[in-house]
């Protein structure tokens, strides 16, 4: 099957002259569609800044990047808008979400401009969160705000989920709570996700594992079995 996303000779430079940074360097990838693509390396090696470039938040200083058979280098700031918009649902590790509304107007603020959305509710009973859908987020644990913003990201039934260190500000048995979730959505819906994590015991439950190292793909590895969250330990 074609690769939902690729990338040839990606490389991204900030800054200029002697100031220059080379986040990325000449980066090949081919993510089939479906994948659970994990990506681990040290702090600076360039992994936020591919995931942003795939997910059209930043674009590459050179090199090319498809999406389907839709070329996105080069793209104008209006193409990538509506990829990003159509295509794609973002976690962070903080969950920025609305904290004046519930969680399910969290959720509808998506629903009410994507094309196709699934139901609130239904996003919201995808994470296990039915019974605390009219609370607001501070009545919410920080494990259970995470997985407001993965309903939220996937309410517009995005063909990519891009996760930037989802467990990052979580403790152990609350950031395993919300891999399985993000586990079940690649799962039960066929999403794709890409998945930062500085947490090496979270790369059994990939397809692939990427290890990125000073903007460069370093190597790759393909778990024989996928483990699930329940598995892993850290
Ligand atoms: N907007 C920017 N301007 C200048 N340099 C940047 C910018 N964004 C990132 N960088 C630099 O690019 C390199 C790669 O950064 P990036 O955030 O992609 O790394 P990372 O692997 O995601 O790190 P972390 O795990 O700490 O989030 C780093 O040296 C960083 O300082």
């Amino acid at each position: 099957m074609a690769p939902v996303l690729r990338a040839h000779a990606l490389s991204k430079v900030y800054g200029h002259g002697d100031s220059a940074v080379h986040a990325l360097r000449s980066v090949d990838l081919a993510v089939a569609r479906g994948e659970f693509v994990v990506l681990l390396g040290a702090s600076g090696s360039g992994k936020s800044t591919l995931l942003n470039i795939l997910g059209g938040l930043d674009v590459p200083t050179s090199g090319e990047l498809f999406f389907e058979d839709q070329p996105l280098h080069g793209a104008s700031d209006e193409t990538l808008t509506g990829y990003r918009r159509a295509h794609v649902g973002f976690v962070f590790q903080f969950y920025n979400l609305i904290p004046s509304l519930t969680v399910a107007e969290n959720v509808a603020l998506v629903t009410d401009i994507a094309s196709r959305p699934m139901p609130v509710d239904e996003a919201v009973a995808l994470v296990g969160l039915t019974p605390r859908s009219r609370h607001f987020p501070s009545q919410l644990s920080g494990g259970e705000q995470q997985r407001v913003a993965i309903a939220r990201a996937i309410a517009k039934r995005p063909q990519l989920l891009l996760c930037d260190e989802p467990t990052g500000a979580l403790d152990y048995a609350t950031g395993k709570l919300v891999l399985e979730v993000i586990a079940r959505i690649n799962q039960e819906l066929g999403t794709t996700a890409l998945v930062i994590t500085h947490n090496a015991a979270i790369a059994g439950m990939a397809d692939r594992v990427l290890r990125v190292c000073d903007g460069r793909i370093a190597s790759e590895e393909r778990p024989a079995r996928r483990l699930t969250p329940a598995e892993l330990a850290w």
